[in-house]
């Protein structure tokens, strides 16, 4: 009798044609292979293994966070070292060692003890001992996605995740629930946005982290049917037809207005004054308001309250009182809050989805939900989910909801 084991069973998979279809696979698949990648890894590792991997994750994400600062991949993407790579010496006469060591041999052996870590973790080969080339993991790590989140997260995160079980030990193993009794609040004397307040070139990270950290992937108005915004009352030119609330310095609403140039009504950006003061919107076409939703909308009778990545921030009663600041505004008979954030599976949640949980429970009290999580949040304030839309179970939901008085056309 053929034993089939969890190792067999997923090679068969595998196997099969619509995941070997790996030129362009369907959003759909995408997400599978990914979920099939780690369970393949996970069979194929003794638990010995596993535990070692485990164990030594804190040393990748600190080479990374050096070999950034080092200035290290615009190096290695320079045209004239695209074939053949760069030597550990170069690296080293370019990390501003040079002064006395000039590529010295210790300059030279800490490049070499970095870049072996790069290399391990697939974000340059080596084609030769001490030679580093790019690949397109390189290239990432140049731009703004790469360059700038990896110092910002490393630097917003790591002193409180390095404590957690600290914090949790002192508080008895509960969920945190305040923002501003968070276990980053605990270890470092705030929590993340007083935090990015109060630090210029951290916030200045931040800012770039968010408008770069989805691009080439779909946008919410190309999963969502932006044409039920236009079903009930007609917006006119001086009617606001969308706030992005909480939308940092207007990556997304510049790009819905590049997408939809000649929708009527106005488009108004709200963030903190800290993060718009400064902010033209005026070339994009957009308003930009200094705001904190943690006080009444200003804006009346907006076609739709957009939130993105804001709720997994907060923790639920905080939450409740950003949506019945917004709910306080809206028009009962077309307004409708977009949410767009995750809506964790109840089982088999993926890896990031689960690690941005931890880390939004760490730096704010904040929390990533599941379907039930987002109908009990909603309905405890008078609100109805009138549908869910997805490009991939990987990625962000776009989340409709209305106050449940006026329903309207659910799907
Ligand atoms: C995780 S970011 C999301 C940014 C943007 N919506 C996106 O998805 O890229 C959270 C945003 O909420 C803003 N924010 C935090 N507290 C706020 C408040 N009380 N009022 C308005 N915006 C706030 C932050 O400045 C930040 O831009």
């Amino acid at each position: 009798m053929t034993v089939i084991t969890p190792l067999y069973a997923l090679v068969n998979r595998l196997g099969q044609p619509a995941v070997q279809d790996g030129s362009n696979p369907s959003p759909q698949t995408h997400f599978e292979l990914l979920q099939m990648i780690n369970q393949l890894r996970l069979a194929v590792e003794t638990p010995t293994e596993t535990v070692l991997r485990l164990i030594y994750q804190p040393p990748q994400n600190a080479a990374l966070r050096c070999v950034i600062d080092m200035g290290i991949f615009p190096v290695l993407i320079e045209k004239h070292h695209l074939d053949r790579g760069v030597s550990a010496t170069r690296l080293a006469e370019h990390t501003g060692a040079e002064r006395d060591l000039i590529a010295g041999p210790s300059s030279y052996f800490l490049a070499v003890r970095l870049m072996r870590m790069m290399a391990s973790l697939g974000l340059c080969s080596t084609p030769a001992p001490g030679v580093y080339r790019a690949n397109d993991k390189t290239v990432a790590l140049t731009q703004p996605i790469g360059r700038d989140g990896v110092p910002c997260i490393y630097d917003l995160t790591v002193p409180t995740l390095s404590k957690l079980s600290e914090y949790l030990r002192a508080h008895e193993y509960t969920n945190p629930q305040e923002y501003a009794c968070s276990p980053m609040h605990w270890a470092v004397g705030q929590s993340q946005f007083e935090w990015l307040a109060s630090h210029k070139d951290q916030q200045t990270l931040f800012n770039s982290y968010m408008a770069s950290r989805r691009q080439g992937t779909p946008m919410w108005f190309d999963v969502y049917p932006v044409e039920r915004l236009l079903g009930g009352a007609v917006p006119k030119e001086d009617t606001v037809f969308l706030v992005d609330i909480g939308g940092n310095q207007g990556h997304d609403l510049t790009r819905f207005h590049q997408r939809h140039p000649h929708l009527p009504g106005r488009l108004v950006l709200q963030d903190l004054p800290k993060v718009v003061n400064g902010v033209s919107g005026r070339d994009a076409g957009i308003e930009v308001m200094a705001y904190s939703f943690l006080d009444p909308q200003p804006v009346h009778r907006a076609t739709a309250y957009y939130f993105r990545a804001i709720f997994h921030d907060w923790p639920d009663h905080i939450c409740r009182q950003i949506l019945r600041n917004t709910m306080s505004s809206m028009a009962a008979d077309h307004s409708r809050i977009l949410i767009v954030d995750f809506v964790l599976p109840d089982t088999d949640t993926p890896l990031l989805q689960a690690s941005l949980d931890i880390q939004m429970m760490s730096i704010g009290a904040g929390v990533e939900r599941s379907e039930s999580q987002w109908r009990d949040l909603l309905h405890s304030v008078g609100l109805e989910i009138s549908g869910i839309w997805n490009h991939s179970p990987g990625m962000e939901s776009v989340i409709e909801a209305v106050p449940m008085a006026g329903k309207r056309d659910v799907v």
